[in-house]
């Protein structure tokens, strides 16, 4: 019969679960150092993971597993031998046609900081089965990418040195250089707020939060507020070819430059009425930008006329739209009657999510 240690290493099984994210002000031109306003939410990626079983040294077949079942994916990585191991780890991950490049990418940077880090000297990369499920829906301008990396890494690092607690910039500095990886232009913005929680404002690709400086009047301001998320459509670009597509955009300087100047105003801004007016100008900027929809200025419209404003968020293309709400509950009702109404996809309360 296994012994207790033997029965810990088999069935080990460890759980995570990451936020993830809107933009609040500034996507795109944070990616050119720009600043940007940004809050982690209550719509999470749940993941778990566990050993399998570790056959001798000299069995000639370790896997790693993953099942990845929002994109009905489930993958196999040969780990049987060193050279299987390092070709893993140098492992080009833009190679990868499928969607599975997030996690695969993720898993393969964990494993890299912990070795360069010396986190675990004797780091052995063991057989593990990974699951992953989000409520977040995946590509739509919520960070669902920056959350499944987030958890993956959590999981991850746990499984191979469960007495290793990466702290959340650690988690934050791999996330980032997984997004990184795939998309070739990007900002701290989505990996550093899913993994520091509430209200973050980046400059210069650096990460100010709530206790360390962040303007007190915004974040008291932004906490009174209550916003509403619309899945307004799906998207069919992803982040990384929207990026490039905004970063060969001859006008973005002068754009992004105006997106500079609402966030300065943001500073002085009194009240939701003035907060709503600059989301919906800075939406119009995203327009110019070419990367807002038919259907999101609709629901952006809507959200001006029923609501104190509203703008895409994320990379755009399609995906979600943020309203901020009036705060009578009337307009609220008419707001989502008249959402509804044009079949938007689904409709989230947003709930600040704050790390413990
Ligand atoms: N739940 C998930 N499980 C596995 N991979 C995911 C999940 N959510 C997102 N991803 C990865 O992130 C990609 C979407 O990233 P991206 O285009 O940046 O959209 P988003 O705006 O949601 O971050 C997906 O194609 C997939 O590779
Ligand atoms: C467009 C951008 O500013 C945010 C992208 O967010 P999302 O992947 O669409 O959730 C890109 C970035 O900051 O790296
Ligand atoms: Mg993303």
């Amino acid at each position: 019969m296994e012994n207790f240690q033997e029965f810990q290493n088999k069935y080990f099984k460890i759980s995570e679960t990451s936020p993830s994210k809107i933009i609040l002000f500034g996507e795109h031109a944070v990616v050119d150092g720009y600043p940007a306003i940004s809050m982690a939410i209550d719509l999470k990626t749940f993941g778990t993971i566990k050993k399998l079983d570790d056959c001798s040294e000299n069995c000639s077949e370790k896997y790693i597993k993953i099942d990845l079942q929002d994109l009905n994916e489930k993958i196999v990585i040969d780990i049987s031998n060193d050279e299987e191991i390092r070709n893993f780890l140098n492992l080009d991950v833009n190679n990868i046609v499928k969607n599975v490049k997030y996690v695969v990418c993720a898993i393969k940077n964990t494993i890299k900081y912990m070795i360069n880090n010396n986190k675990n000297k004797d780091i052995k990369i063991l057989p593990f089965e990974l699951i992953l499920h989000s409520e977040t829906p995946v590509s739509c301008g919520l960070g669902s990418s920056a959350s499944a990396v987030l958890t993956t890494i959590k999981l991850v690092s746990k499984l191979l040195n469960k007495n290793l607690n990466l702290s959340n910039s650690e988690m934050a500095e791999i996330a980032y250089s997984v997004e990184k990886e795939i998309q070739g232009r990007a900002s701290i913005t989505d990996t550093y707020t899913v993994s520091m929680g509430g209200i973050l404002e980046i400059i210069n690709n650096e990460y100010i939060t709530d206790d360390l400086n962040l303007n007190d009047n915004l974040v008291e301001l932004i906490q009174t507020c209550n916003f509403l998320i619309v899945y307004v459509e799906e998207r069919n670009r992803k982040t990384a070819e929207l990026v490039q597509e905004v970063g060969n955009n001859p006008k973005k300087e002068e754009i992004f430059s105006k997106i500079g100047e609402i966030i300065s105003k943001l500073k002085t801004c009194k009240n939701k009425s003035e907060f709503g007016n600059l989301m919906t100008q800075n939406h119009n900027l995203l327009k110019d930008l070419n990367i807002s929809t038919q259907k999101i200025d609709e629901v952006v419209e809507l959200g001006s006329k029923y609501g104190l404003g509203a703008k895409l968020t994320g990379a755009g293309g399609g995906g979600c739209a943020i309203i901020l709400l009036d705060d009578e509950e009337l307009r609220k009702q008419e707001l989502i009657y008249n959402l509804k109404k044009i079949d938007v996809m689904e409709i989230f309360e947003c709930k600040m999510y704050l790390n413990k």
